[in-house]
């Protein structure tokens, strides 16, 4: 059953009781201008105490202003209004109000310290709101390890967090989370809210279903969960109720047991999508474009495989089998521990002599998964992070022709969907998705030969992924050599030849035809006897 914008649709059978129960979370009428573009209008809707509320929609659509508005970052316009447990929430919402009345955010950068402890981390806001004279560490380091039992987490507190694996990270800020919005019923008597604003994306299946059962403990305490994910089989999993919002306008609720895959991707886009499964090619038909002997990184071990000229190969495996570093050794970014390239029917070079630089040359081209990080320049326009790459092909007579870039800039925004299409804007104005569309962009403009992937997709929504695969299956169809390391089986089925499965640092399986499935991909990642030998396989010569 759909319901109209702002009905309850709340269903007593998931939270028995709960239909009398005032809504923990009342959004109202909010909207939110950035100059003069509206990014919503006047989105309402309520979370129940004790549900998984989803909040969904294309890249742009609001969602992360909306959170950014509770969060009190961003003041709506006028109009509108908050309530919590039943308080009117006076607005812009002050700093501490939102921490007061039990409202705890995780961002999509987690919003820890990566070089202070996990009992640092977790005991921060305590730490720095209790006004005490002075800190009994035995006595936080008694409660740290409490929380940290409460939820099965084996994670030492003096560990570094940025020691810690992305899904014990992941973890940790929701547990974090969770710690505060308990802090603030133990004054209210109230239940709490956690955010969770895309926090699955770098996640292997394992870590999904150990964040989603950590979710579901905190909605048993009655506290609720406000869950922002692009990943359409999570929201089916995990969520009671979805509101979608569609350029920032409310596009109506479902509830979760009325909800199939097909009509939320038609409420997130507007129309039904089709997947656009491919032809698979024969990757043995396939002239080897690169190959790469005895490769070998911090997690890889040893191990031999080539793409082939028009080849996407995928890469994948549990987190930290490895086949994360491979677009990285492939580009120069990281020095391999051994390893030669071969470049078509070229003599093969050692992994060591190249640096990005020397790899750009040769045509290659890296797309980082971090991009806040490594990838884009959030304080430069959208036509300075398509372009630093090279720049130098809009000199003329030794001045730069900023019409042609910003002519040009246009034309690539249109293309990959960029909102808003303004070269001008600073990147660090783009919603996520579409700030890694611009990143996109950027490497696909080029043409390399050789296009290295790192979670392409991360944060785009499902509309405009088809057409970023779409991009990518016509650019291999002309040529292009594309190797993309993903954790999203799905991902790599819809757009592969032939995808390795890493496990422990090697190669264990590779699956192509009609093996390449996504369930085919997910049980391989869990299958531990290796049946594909990176030394003994013949590997065969370059043509
Ligand atoms: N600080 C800002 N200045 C100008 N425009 C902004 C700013 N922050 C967000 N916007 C714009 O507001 C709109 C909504 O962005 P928002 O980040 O809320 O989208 P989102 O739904 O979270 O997208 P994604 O799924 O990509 O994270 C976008 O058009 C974005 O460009």
């Amino acid at each position: 059953m759909a319901l109209q914008s702002g009905q309850t649709g709340h269903d007593p059978a998931i939270n028995p009781g709960a239909s009398q129960a005032l809504p923990v979370l009342s959004v109202k009428n909010i909207s939110k201008s950035f100059g003069g573009a509206k990014a919503l209008r006047n989105v309402s809707f309520d979370v129940m105490p004790g549900e998984v509320h989803g909040l969904l929609g294309k890249n742009g659509s609001g969602k992360s202003t909306l959170v950014k508005i509770l969060a009190g970052f961003h003041a709506p316009d006028d109009g509108g209004s908050l309530f919590f447990n039943g308080e009117k929430v006076s607005l812009p919402v002050r700093a501490g109000d939102a921490r007061r009345l039990g409202m705890a955010f995780v961002h999509q950068n987690l919003g820890l310290v990566p070089s202070l402890t996990v009992l640092e981390n977790l005991r921060v806001v305590q730490l720095t709101h209790g006004g005490r004279a002075f800190i009994n560490w035995v006595e936080e380091e008694k409660a740290a390890r409490h929380a940290l039992e409460r939820f099965g987490l084996d994670i030492d507190p003096h560990e570094r967090v940025d020691r810690l694996s992305p899904v014990q990270r992941a973890l940790l800020a929701i547990v974090r989370a969770f710690e505060d919005i308990e802090a603030a019923r133990a004054v209210t008597g109230k239940p709490g809210l956690v955010l969770l604003d895309e926090p699955t994306p770098f996640l292997p299946a394992s870590g999904v279903a150990q964040l989603f059962e950590l979710v579901r403990s905190i909605t048993k305490a009655g506290c609720s969960v406000i869950f922002i994910s692009h990943d359409i089989d999570e929201v089916m999993d995990i969520t009671d109720r979805i509101t979608v919002l569609r350029d920032g306008i409310q596009s109506g609720e479902l509830d979760r047991k009325d909800a199939t895959h097909e009509k939320i991707v038609e409420m997130i886009v507007g129309q039904s999508i089709s997947r656009g499964g491919h032809a698979k090619r024969d990757p043995e038909s396939l002239k080897p474009f690169a190959t790469f002997r005895n490769l070998a990184g911090r997690m890889l071990q040893p191990s031999d495989f080539h793409v082939g000229k028009g080849e996407i190969l995928g890469l994948t495996g549990l987190i930290g089998s490895g086949y994360e570093e491979v677009p990285y050794l492939a580009f120069g970014a990281k020095p391999a521990a051994s390893g030669t390239i071969a470049i078509g029917q070229n003599e093969p070079f050692e992994q060591v002599t190249l640096s990005p630089k020397a790899a750009i040359e040769k045509g290659f081209a890296l797309l980082p998964g971090d991009r806040q990080g490594a990838s884009g320049v959030d304080s430069l326009p959208i036509v300075d992070n398509m372009f630093l790459p090279d720049v130098g092909r809009f000199f003329r007579g030794g001045f730069l022709r900023n019409r042609a870039m910003i002519d040009e800039a246009h034309v690539l925004g249109t293309q990959f969907e960029v909102r808003p299409n303004d070269p001008y804007l600073k990147l660090s104005a783009l919603s996520g998705g579409n700030a890694q569309k611009v990143l996109i962009a950027r490497w696909m403009n080029r043409s390399p030969a050789l296009l290295l992937l790192d979670e392409p997709t991360q944060g785009v929504d499902v509309g405009t992924r088809q057409q970023i695969f779409a991009a990518l299956r016509k650019a291999a169809a002309e040529g292009m050599s594309i190797i993309c390391a993903s954790s999203e089986a799905e991902q790599l089925a819809d757009i592969c030849d032939r995808v390795l499965v890493f496990a422990k640092g090697r190669i264990c399986h590779e699956l192509t035809g009609d093996s390449l499935t996504k369930e085919g991909i997910s049980e391989a990642c869990y299958a531990t006897a290796p049946t594909y030998h990176t030394t003994n396989r013949p590997m065969r010569a370059a043509q």
